[in-house]
C-alpha cells in the first residue's frame, strides 16, 4: 500500500510570510492519511523546517548539487539540505533540465547523492509538447526514467516519481485522464521491471496545472499516488483543497 503524497513546489516565490500558512495547514492535516511536503526556495527551508517541526508537514529542496562541498557558488549540497530540516528534494524538474541544462546523468549523480544523506529523491520526468506531437512519449519517459535513477538504493521509502509533461506545467493545460494512466502505468510497469517489488512501492506524483477542480478525477486516475503541484500550492485555500481530494480519493 502506498501512502499518497501531496507535494507543493514553490519554484521561485514566497517570503517569509507564507511559513504562518504552511502551520495552518499543518494543524488542519495533524491526522491526514496523506504525506504533506512543501518545497520553498531555498532560503525559506531552514525556517521552515523549524516551522513544520512535529507537524504534518514535511520540507524538501527544490535541487541539490550533485558533490558534498567545495567551489560551486550559488549551489546547495544534500547535505546542507538535511542540515536545514529538509527530508525530501524535488530532482530534474524540467525547469532545471531546461534552464540549467542538466542531463539525465546528472540528475542520477544529485539523486545518488540526495540517497546517500538520506532525503527522499523527487525525481521529475515528462515530455514536450514536440515529442508528444510526435509520438514520442514513452519513449522520452523510458529513456529519462533509466537515466536519472541509480542501480541502488532505490525503494519506496527512497524515492519519488513525478510524471510532469512539460506543456502542461503553469499552462492550466492537463492530459487526458486516458493520457496520464497511459504514462503512470508505464513507469510502473518500467520500474518493476528493474527494481521488482521496490518498484511497486514508488509513489508516482502527477503534476502540470493541477488544480482544486480537476484534483479529484486525476487522483482517482491508475497508478497516480498524489501529486507535485505548482502555482496553486502558493494559496493556501487551493492546496488545503487538493489534500482534501487525494484524502477523499
Ligand atoms: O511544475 C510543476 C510542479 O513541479 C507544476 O506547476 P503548475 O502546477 O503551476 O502547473
Amino acid at each position: 500500500m502506498r501512502k499518497k503524497l501531496a507535494a507543493g513546489n514553490w519554484k521561485m516565490n514566497g517570503t517569509g510570510d507564507a511559513l504562518s500558512e504552511v502551520v495552518q495547514l499543518s494543524m488542519d492535516y495533524m491526522t491526514s492519511n496523506v504525506d504533506i511536503l512543501i518545497c520553498p526556495p531555498a532560503t525559506l527551508i531552514e525556517r521552515m523546517g523549524h516551522t513544520a517541526v512535529d507537524s504534518a508537514v514535511a520540507v524538501g529542496g527544490q535541487d541539490c548539487h550533485a558533490k558534498p562541498s567545495g567551489a560551486h557558488t550559488g549551489d546547495i549540497s544534500a547535505g546542507m539540505l538535511k542540515d536545514a530540516g529538509a527530508t525530501y528534494v524535488i530532482l530534474g524538474h524540467s525547469e532545471r533540465r531546461t534552464d540549467h541544462g542538466e542531463t539525465d546523468a546528472d540528475v542520477c549523480a544529485k539523486t545518488e547523492a540526495a540517497l546517500g544523506e538520506g532525503l527522499v529523491a523527487v525525481v521529475c520526468v515528462g515530455e514536450t509538447e514536440g515529442q508528444r506531437d510526435a509520438g514520442e512519449t514513452l519513449d522520452v519517459i523510458g529513456t529519462q526514467l533509466a537515466g536519472s535513477l541509480p542501480d541502488a538504493g532505490v525503494s519506496g521509502a527512497t524515492v519519488v516519481i513525478a510524471y510532469e509533461p512539460v506543456w502542461a506545467i503553469g499552462t492550466g493545460r492537463v492530459p487526458t485522464l486516458e493520457q496520464i494512466a497511459e504514462v503512470h502505468d508505464f513507469i510502473r510497469a518500467e520500474l518493476v521491471k528493474r527494481f521488482g517489488d521496490d518498484g511497486q512501492r514508488i509513489r508516482l506524483l502527477y503534476g502540470g496545472s493541477v488544480k482544486p477542480g480537476n484534483a479529484a478525477e486525476i487522483f482517482a486516475t491508475s497508478n497516480v499516488d498524489g501529486a507535485l503541484v505548482g502555482g496553486a500550492s502558493l494559496k493556501a485555500a487551493d492546496f488545503s483543497a487538493i489534500i482534501a481530494a487525494l484524502e477523499a480519493a
